[in-house]
């Protein structure tokens, strides 16, 4: 089941930057594990914006919720997500 995963980060104003930049490590870490066991298929940067598109590529609704809950800038993003069927004119 594909999804397309729009992510919008949003810093907190408080947070210690060591401890942020530590975070962005640990979220690149994170993503690059589900890029190469090919659940986590495409991300593009949203031009201007801190924000992302994604396509994720996993068996259920419920596998999308736990890989996304555990993104270490989950409670940092807002998320909408958007269930994705084949298109007719798609040649594969
Ligand atoms: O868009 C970002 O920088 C946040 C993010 C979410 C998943 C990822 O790899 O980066």
């Amino acid at each position: 089941m594909k999804y397309m995963v729009q992510m919008t980060v949003n810093p907190p104003k408080d947070m210690d930057p060591q401890e942020w930049q530590e975070i962005l490590r640990r979220e690149k870490e994170y993503g690059q594990a589900f890029m190469k066991n090919g659940k986590f298929q495409h991300i593009w940067r949203i031009v201007g914006e801190f924000a992302n598109v994604s396509i994720f590529d996993v068996e259920s609704n419920d596998e999308l919720h736990t890989i996304l809950a555990g993104f270490p800038l989950f409670p940092y993003m807002d998320m909408n997500v958007t269930a994705l069927a084949k298109h007719p004119s798609a040649l594969n």
